[in-house]
């Protein structure tokens, strides 16, 4: 197994804006353990000191203000962030001091081209029902437009909307109206007892607002992010990990979507191998990178007429459905083409799976070129996948279909699943990851990796560290396979990440020969590493 940390050369530097807890459950403490443990270099940057234990806080005393300003500034200068999480602000002049701050330092980033991250999570009271700020004081709309996400949970989001949250239904609506009010997504955290609470399932709501880098399907959606709920005392700090978490894994150059079901994971394993120290709640253990799909949430958009988050034991969810056709043997180099002459080219050639992708729905020889490609693949005992054109893989018994995120439409993929054809799905993310595996398809491919020509992406390349961490996470449970920008050039470096298979357009389109091009990838792929 390739080693992730070894692909990614740098710790990034992610600074924590908290108070100190000097019992070490939480604050500045659980911050600082939680970037380093998710692999960056943690700045601190102390707005307040607490006396704490886990079950009392007995002083809050705040820093001065030029203490505050001279830690930022700095820092600021040798140090500079690549995500900053904010944890307690004990007064309004603080959180005035910080918005003017903040301020400033975005202008230099956007005109240095940096984007910075800022998680704020509204700090008001500690674990043990004490209060560490004057939550119900404080006005956070200085740092409208200045924050990506705020993290509240139901009782602090309750103060924030201004509202009580009697219901879901008034949950979501707080969750969006914090969300305007602070121009920024919100991740209302249902980890507490709350209107969404249930037994056995932890529920977080996940509202995006102008999120970068993630495909427009889930741009201004909503979901709901349950995991099962750690039946745990040991959980001082779980909300400044969360934040610390998100703030890091976006350092690590991930998308706000991901950060948040990353540290979703993160938080859970965390809380399964919770500690008790002292008298109270116990606190999280560090468990590095999360790497066991368990700890990662199920995924629910919420919709104008569902807005219930999944069951995670009903059977009438996504999740509990069958799964998709199994392939029996590893797809090795997959050709995606545009026309019928280079498939049966490539299959002539030995390519044992391969695509048919016309974009171009009016094609006037689109269903004949389907129906072609089709009988090519039984004729050459090989696996023909129809882009995009579900209907008519199903109308003339295609092998499979490959689909993007924009087509997880359940009425189609259950027509999809009776008449057993196979399913391969894209992902360009963590979060787009889960939401495909919900469906249990014969693949998931991973993309872009590297800069592409052949379309336009709405995402940046991934690259290898990402794909590594993707793999690490994936591995076993369903072929997984890289695809964009792979050619004879950096075909090494992708197999080392362990994928299992590649999938190729101009790397075997644009060759001059591209029998030649096909046999000779086929050959490096299968070389021992
Ligand atoms: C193997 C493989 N991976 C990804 C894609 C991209 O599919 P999609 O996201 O639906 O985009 P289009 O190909 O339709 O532009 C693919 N076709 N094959
Ligand atoms: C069709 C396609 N889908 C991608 C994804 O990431 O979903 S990348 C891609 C293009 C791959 O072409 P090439 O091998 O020429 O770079
Ligand atoms: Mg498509």
């Amino acid at each position: 197994m390739a080693n992730p940390d070894a692909l990614s050369v740098n710790r990034p530097i992610v600074w924590t804006i908290a108070g100190s807890d000097s019992g070490g459950g939480a604050g500045i403490q659980a911050d600082l353990a939680t970037m380093s443990d998710l692999e960056a270099h943690a700045c601190s940057v102390i707005t307040a000191v607490t006396a704490q234990s886990s079950v009392t806080v007995a002083l809050v005393e705040s820093v001065s203000n030029p203490m505050l300003q001279s830690q930022l500034d700095t820092l600021a200068s040798d140090l500079p962030p690549a995500a900053i999480k904010i944890g307690l602000l004990a007064d309004q002049a603080q959180i005035n001091l910080l918005a003017k701050w903040l301020t400033a330092e975005q202008a230099n980033w956007l005109q240095s081209g940096k984007n910075v991250a800022v998680i704020l999570d509204p700090v008001m009271v500690a674990t043990c029902g004490d209060a560490l700020a004057n939550g119900g004081g404080l006005d956070f709309t200085p740092l409208k437009g200045l924050i990506t996400l705020i993290t509240p949970n139901v009782s602090e989001l309750a103060v924030l909307a201004a509202t009580e949250l009697t219901s879901v239904d008034a949950c979501i609506a707080a969750a969006k109206k914090l969300s305007e009010a602070l121009n920024t997504s919100v991740l209302a955290k249902g980890g507490d007892n709350g209107p969404a609470w249930c037994h056995q399932q932890a529920n977080d709501l996940l509202v995006c607002t102008d999120v970068d880098g993630i495909s427009d399907k889930h741009q201004w959606q909503s979901f709901w992010l349950s995991n099962q709920r750690v039946d745990t005392g040991n959980n001082h700090g779980t909300g400044c990990t969360l934040s610390s978490a998100i703030a890091t894994v976006m350092a690590h150059g991930f998308v706000l979507n991901d950060a948040v079901v990353v540290a979703k994971a993160y938080v859970n394993a965390g809380l399964k191998a919770g500690y008790q120290v002292g008298q109270g709640p116990g606190c999280l253990a560090r468990t590095a990178w999360p790497k066991d799909l368990n700890n990662f949430p199920s995924i629910k958009a919420i919709t104008a007429s569902d807005i219930k988050p999944v069951s995670l034991s009903s059977s009438d969810d996504a999740i509990s459905q069958s799964s998709f056709k199994q392939i029996d043997e590893p797809l090795g180099i997959y050709p995606v083409v545009a026309d019928v002459e280079m498939l049966e080219t490539l299959l002539k050639s030995g390519a044992r799976t391969i695509q048919l992708r016309v974009k171009d729905p009016s094609v006037p020889t689109l269903e004949q070129s389907i129906i072609r490609a089709i009988s090519l693949g039984r004729d050459y005992k090989a696996r023909v996948f129809i882009n995009d054109h579900w209907q008519l893989a199903i109308k003339h018994q295609a092998y499979g279909v490959h689909l993007g995120q924009e087509d997880l439409i359940a009425s189609n993929l259950e027509q999809l699943r009776s008449a057993k054809l196979a399913l391969g799905l894209s992902s360009h993310s963590y979060f787009e990851i889960l939401l495909a595996y919900q469906h249990k398809p014969s693949y998931i491919a991973f993309g872009h990796i590297f800069p592409t020509t052949t379309k336009v992406m709405p995402s940046k390349p991934q690259g290898l560290a990402k794909l590594a961490r993707y793999v690490s996470l994936m591995k076993g449970e369903l072929p997984i396979v890289a695809i964009g920008g792979i050619d004879a050039s950096n075909l090494a470096s992708v197999k080392a990440t362990q994928v299992d298979d590649i999938a190729v357009v101009r790397a075997l389109t644009e060759a001059q020969d591209p029998q030649a091009a096909f046999e000779a990838l086929t050959a490096a792929w299968l070389v021992e590493a």
